[in-house]
């Protein structure tokens, strides 16, 4: 009841719906964490014994975004909106390669992750941007390509940074063939445009560092993340130019999970409402937290950019209101 209220208010004020939702693939290969990762992000926990994913596995993530007219407060404003996050873990099991771009649709953003200790895992993101930029269809795509020619917005999660610590390397597993690419690399060998271009990936070079399994991760970083994606999609008639890759500079470091993030950016705020997604039965029914066998098909997708092809509603966002002023400072280095 308070919920259909809020809706109607809402509706009345904005001339549109009070929710919405994005889509962001998390990709990269087998074992590197993407499921551990997402499970960080939801439920702000480590999983202990992740199962392996089979086909793709989505959760979703909560985020009000608006302006609550105050700052760090708990109650809602009237023009804060509810956004949920979509994150399509697939399995980057090479069962599943011929058939995973079954996923691949209406996309708005894309988490790679690829594992520190593991220096192969790095350079074969090219080939995950290239697959997605090409059997993938995109919602609100950028005017120019990034890597691969994938035309959304990405972020580079570094994950297992504690066992690369442990290792005291960044990039060598012991393993012949990364050991030999990493020497090969070292002599000046292997050509940049193997890899992913970090500098150029939000937030800044060497991409996000996570270790999914000490639920430590740049909590920051992925929700202004998330944010962009969403006022990209939502509040932006006129998507960004060019380069967007750099949304804005972030420092690296890794925030305490269960912090409450006192909110003095009045825009926002990030919950996790593991569990919760579905009882307001505002979005398309979703596969949530749930492994879905990829079907079999005969028809596979054509690389598609849709420009807005869902009619998305347009929110309006006073001067004040400026959602890419996003500068926020507080962090914290802690294991949880
Ligand atoms: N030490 C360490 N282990 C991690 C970390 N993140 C994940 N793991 C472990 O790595 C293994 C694989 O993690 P998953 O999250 O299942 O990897 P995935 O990328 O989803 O794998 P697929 O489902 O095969 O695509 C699990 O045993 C995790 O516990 C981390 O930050 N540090």
């Amino acid at each position: 009841m308070f919920w259909r209220d809020r809706e109607r208010e809402n509706n009345d004020q904005n001339g549109g719906p009070p929710c919405g939702q994005v889509r962001v693939l998390i990709v990269g290969d087998s074992g590197v964490g993407k499921t551990s990762l997402v499970h960080l992000i939801i439920k702000s926990s480590s999983i202990a014994r992740p199962p392996q994913t089979i086909g793709c596995t989505v959760g979703v993530k909560h985020i009000t975004y608006g302006n609550s007219g105050s700052s760090s407060s708990s109650i809602k404003g009237d023009s804060e909106r509810d956004f949920f996050i979509e994150l399509w873990d697939v399995s980057g099991h090479e069962r599943y390669k011929d058939c995973r771009s079954l996923f691949y649709s209406q996309i708005n953003g894309v988490i790679f992750v690829h594992d520190l200790s593991q220096r192969r895992t790095k350079t074969s993101l090219q080939k995950w941007a290239s697959e997605i930029a090409a059997t993938g269809t995109f919602s609100a795509p950028l005017s120019s390509g990034g890597p691969g020619g994938l035309p959304v917005p990405y972020i580079v999660v570094s994950n297992k940074a504690d066992v690369a610590a442990k290792e005291g390397t960044r990039g060598s597993s012991g393993n012949l063939v990364d050991a030999a690419r990493h020497w090969v690399e070292k002599q000046g060998l292997l050509p940049s445009s193997e890899e992913i271009p970090l500098t150029e990936s939000f937030p800044g070079s060497g991409g996000l560092i996570a270790a999914a399994k000490e639920a430590r991760y740049d909590k920051e970083a992925v929700v202004r993340f998330f944010r962009m994606l969403i006022r990209r999609r939502y509040f932006s008639d006129e998507l960004p130019a060019p380069s967007p890759w750099s949304a804005s500079p972030v420092q690296r470091s890794v925030q305490r999970l269960d912090e409450n993030i006192s909110d003095e950016d009045p825009f926002y705020k990030a919950t996790s409402l593991a569990g919760d997604s579905y009882k307001y039965n505002m979005l398309p029914p979703l596969p949530a937290q749930r492994n879905l066998t990829p079907p079999p098909t005969l028809y596979p997708q054509q690389p598609v950019s849709v420009r807005e092809s869902y009619g998305i509603p347009r929110f309006p966002l006073s001067g004040s209101q400026e959602i890419s002023n996003t500068a926020r400072s507080k962090r914290m280095d802690i294991n949880v």
